[in-house]
């Protein structure tokens, strides 16, 4: 770190404990100190990082996964923090223009999951219906980044055809359709974006092609009563309300992992959904692993250390082959069990909706998946 950190003798660090592996990888030695320079690592729940935290323990240091809001009101009174990293692919809940301002360097972990959550829009379809291992369906993608375009491998691979659209991309092979176009021919519709408001002179990090509730009423008209949707990009994107009035009236199979309200659900979008899951799409252990990975290298070159921590020496032996899987379908349920996740969640359910301490409790308590070897 081109500042404090360097200079100061011990570093404190404040993470989110749903962080994987943080000792392992955020140690004095890991992060080449001398002998006489400490490593303290403070670990509470995302949720209860706030401001006053911030001010009482004035960490240089601060990791975070999704559930954290970094923006101003966190770090006002703070003046102690150089480096954010968020273990996560999402930034949404990062204001980075912001940390900019302040000279606060950031980084999130771009790509680290994009396999499990590929490999948890297969399940879902797959699960719901077996007979696309044998069928030459169309799965539409909506948006091409990281995890759609790792989606389109294993569709490939199954000899799918894919839809796609990207209007941040350039048109290619698979950047082929219209969003009319891909709601309205595809077989299942998965999506993949970032959650992105209305670029504006008030947010000018906003999208011309803002994703909040892109999934309206009027998407949804669009698409044939038998079209699966899933969602395991960020809730917002779809619009909850008009979700549920579209499976009123269609019977569409739905499947959510993440929700516009998370981490409340309310029983009358849950009870109408195929499967719900509580934003565990990307929990497996490489996924998170890789997560950590990819800030605590971050981290080092902020401080101009060479990393020597890897994730491939803390992986347990992986035998989840997705040749194996494509070989044998009926062993699906053995690289995963996604009705299991579904069942647990909807086990929560208490006078009409998911409280939000359960909803994190079974994140937080969550067996991760392995993630197949593609
Ligand atoms: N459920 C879960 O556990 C997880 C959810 N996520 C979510 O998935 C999102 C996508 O992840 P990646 O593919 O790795 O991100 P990425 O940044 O690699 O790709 C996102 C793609 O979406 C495109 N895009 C943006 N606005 C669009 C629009 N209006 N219509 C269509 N495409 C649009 C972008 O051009 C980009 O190519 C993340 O931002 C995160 O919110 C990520 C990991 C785990
Ligand atoms: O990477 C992302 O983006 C995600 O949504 C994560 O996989 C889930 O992040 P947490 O909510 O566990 O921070």
């Amino acid at each position: 770190m081109k500042g404090r950190v360097n200079t100061i003798n011990h570093i404190t660090i404040l993470a989110d404990s749903n962080i994987a592996s943080l000792d392992k990888f955020f140690n004095a030695s890991t992060l080449g100190q001398a002998s006489e320079q400490a490593v303290d690592i403070i670990t509470v729940a995302g949720r209860d990082i706030n401001a006053s935290l911030l001010a009482e323990l004035q960490p240089d240091i601060l990791l975070i996964r999704s559930v954290t809001q970094v923006n101003e009101a966190l770090l006002a009174n703070n003046d102690s923090v150089q480096f954010v990293g968020s273990a996560t692919i999402g930034t949404d809940h990062v204001d980075q223009d912001y940390l900019m301002q302040r000279h606060i360097t950031f980084a999130n972990a771009a790509g680290c999951s994009k396999h499990s959550v590929a490999q948890y829009v297969l399940t879902a379809a797959l699960t719901l219906r077996p007979q696309y291992w044998q069928q030459s369906i169309t799965l539409g993608i909506i948006g091409l980044g990281n995890i759609g375009s790792t989606l389109v491998q294993y569709a490939n691979d199954l000899g799918w055809q894919v839809l796609g659209y990207d209007p941040l991309l350039p048109k290619s092979k698979l950047n082929n359709a219209s969003l009319e176009q891909v709601l309205s021919q595809s077989d299942v519709v998965s999506l993949h974006v970032p959650l992105t408001d209305k670029k504006s002179e008030a947010n000018p990090r906003g999208s011309n092609y803002p994703t909040r509730h892109l999934i309206d009423a009027e998407a949804l008209a669009m698409m044939p009563a038998d079209t699966m949707l899933i969602n395991s990009a960020r809730g917002p994107v779809i619009e909850a309300d008009a979700l549920v009035a579209d499976i009123e009236r269609t019977g569409r199979q739905v499947v959510l992992d993440v929700f516009e309200h998370e981490p409340q659900i309310a029983e009358r979008l849950l009870s109408k959904l195929a499967f719900a899951t509580p934003h565990i799409a990307g929990y497996t252990v490489e996924g998170k692993l890789r997560g950590t990975q990819i800030i605590y290298d971050a981290l080092c070159e902020k401080l101009a250390v060479l990393p020597t921590q890897t994730m491939h020496a803390l992986l347990p032996l992986n035998l989840f082959l997705w040749s194996e899987l494509k070989a044998h379908p009926d062993r699906l349920i053995k690289f995963y069990d996604i009705q299991q996740d579904d069942a647990s969640l909807r086990s929560k359910e208490i006078d009409g909706q998911i409280d939000g301490a359960d909803f994190d409790g079974l994140r937080r308590d969550y067996h991760l998946r392995r993630e197949w070897q593609f």
